[in-house]
């Protein structure tokens, strides 16, 4: 079973992602993404979605034209857990350094 990140883990998780920040009132973690066109966002998400399905785990995430904004968390445990750390490693993979 996934258990939830522990007060020292999640500060240490949060230290080693910059581009992520916290959500107000949630255990929770958020990046916010603009890219040039709604076809760019879109295959990001492409490539985003392939790996959720391969990790069974999934992004809370929208979308609107060029923006995206992915909510990590993982429901199963009611909070962050090393599940969203890997997902956010593998996002911030694909995009250039912030
Ligand atoms: C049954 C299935 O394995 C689970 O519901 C998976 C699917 N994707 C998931 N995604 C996220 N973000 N959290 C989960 O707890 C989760 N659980």
């Amino acid at each position: 079973m996934t258990m939830k990140l522990s007060d020292g883990e999640r500060q240490a998780a949060l230290d080693s992602l910059p581009a992520w920040q916290r959500v107000d009132g949630r255990d929770a973690i958020a990046r916010d993404l603009r890219f040039a066109d709604f076809n760019a966002a879109f295959g990001f998400m492409s490539r985003v979605a392939l790996q959720a399905e391969k990790m069974d785990h999934h992004p809370e995430w929208t979308n609107v034209y060029n923006r995206v904004r992915i909510v990590l968390t993982t429901h199963d445990a009611g909070g962050l857990s090393t599940r969203d750390l890997e997902l956010a490693r593998f996002i911030d993979s694909l995009l250039p350094p912030a």
